[in-house]
């Protein structure tokens, strides 16, 4: 079965390729405004758009941290907004060798008859939707299918909806120059164990790529975005090490090598944590055919999120507790993290960010 071929294909192999440069991560600022306003009420900020405006700002104009950084995802407001001095974000990502990527679903919904699992909504609209992001600067895309762990979950049902979701999702991206990060994302909630994951990602993941091949993407101008493999919330930890040897087989066991980068999710992690596990995955000496790096939204913000508090004044040391935290993570994408960015100061680094049940 061949793969896509259109105008794009080159421009998507190149963009991929360097979103996955090794040193380099995503940052995931494209909470929707539910999700941003949970994050600004934590801080006791409005939602507001001048209050988003503001805490995006301060990311993406945190002096050093930009050339960390390969990608930022976007929410469709914030692709559209601008700095104070009236310059687009797109181009303060741009002209800093950051490459603007926008969310393109539009959340989730029950699906019928199954204990709580849903579906992502978002492909009506979405070749048109593509087209104008694409226009607009962006120059890849993200959207999020949601699987949880349970005594029947992942069900065969959900598995094939979301797997379906996600190839025509993607092929519409490659159809219109946007680089697809298919996300999978089995939630962390539950009292499995590390094996449990593990066999849920390796499932979830085969019917993926299944999907994929079978709706003709071009796996080299994709990148995944999975959740590590790790025991569930109400269980015991494990260590970092156990983390990277399962997450990494799960992800040889199915994931082409044709897939220049797979980029983590955070899910709840602390960002020391997620910092951590990344790094003990990139010390494995195995062979790893992909980067391996990171798309963290929660675990590069919270100490950013905390120090700011919604001030002006503390504008600048949150922009340096964003630099820390971009620093490690690209360093762990390098296998070279030494620890200890969270061990610091005040431990905002150290606090879990996990919810129970959390609702995005
Ligand atoms: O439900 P929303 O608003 O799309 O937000 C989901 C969030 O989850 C992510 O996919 C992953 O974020 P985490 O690293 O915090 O788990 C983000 O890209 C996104 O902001």
């Amino acid at each position: 079965m061949s793969a896509f071929v259109g105008k794009y294909a080159e421009e998507l192999i190149k963009n991929a390729k360097y979103i996955a440069t090794p040193g380099k991560g995503i940052l995931a600022a494209d909470e929707s405004t539910g999700t941003i306003g949970k994050r600004l009420s934590s801080i006791n900020v409005e939602n507001i758009e001048s209050n988003r405006q503001a805490l995006r700002e301060l990311l993406f104009t945190s002096p050093s941290a930009l050339p960390l950084l390969s990608g930022v995802i976007l929410f469709e407001e914030t692709l559209y907004q601008k700095t104070t001095d009236g310059k687009p974000f797109v181009d303060v990502l741009l002209d800093n060798g950051v490459l603007p990527g926008i969310k393109v679903d539009k959340g989730t919904v029950d699906l019928a008859g199954t204990n709580g699992e849903t579906t992502t909504q978002g492909l009506d609209s979405l070749g048109s939707r593509c087209s104008q992001y694409y226009k607009a600067g962006a120059r890849f895309a993200k959207w999020r299918a949601v699987l949880k762990i349970g005594a029947t979950e992942p069900s065969e049902l959900s598995i094939q909806q979301n797997a379906q979701g996600l190839a025509r999702y993607a092929i519409i991206c490659q159809e219109n120059g946007l680089v697809p990060i298919v996300e999978p994302e089995i939630l962390t909630d539950g009292s499995h164990d590390i094996k449990q994951c593990a066999a849920a990602t390796e499932t979830v993941l085969a019917a993926v790529y299944k999907a994929l091949n079978e709706q003709h993407v071009l796996l080299e101008g994709t990148l995944l975005k999975p959740n590590m493999v790790t025991p569930g919330s109400d269980s015991p930890k494990v260590s970092p090490e156990e983390i990277a040897e399962y997450t990494v087989a799960a992800l040889r066991r199915t994931v082409p090598p044709a897939v220049p980068g797979i980029v983590f999710l955070s899910g709840g992690q602390s960002e020391e944590e997620a910092t951590v596990n990344l790094n003990a995955m990139n010390k494995l000496e195995v062979v790893k055919p992909w980067t391996l790096s990171f798309s963290f939204g929660r675990a590069l913000q919270q100490s950013t999120l905390k120090t700011w508090a919604g001030k002006k004044e503390n504008v600048e040391i949150a922009q340096a507790a964003f630099l820390a935290r971009c620093k490690a993570n690209s360093e762990a994408t390098l296998g070279k993290y030494g620890g200890g960015s969270g061990s610091g100061g005040d431990g905002l680094a150290s606090q879990s960010l996990y919810e129970k049940g959390y609702k995005y």
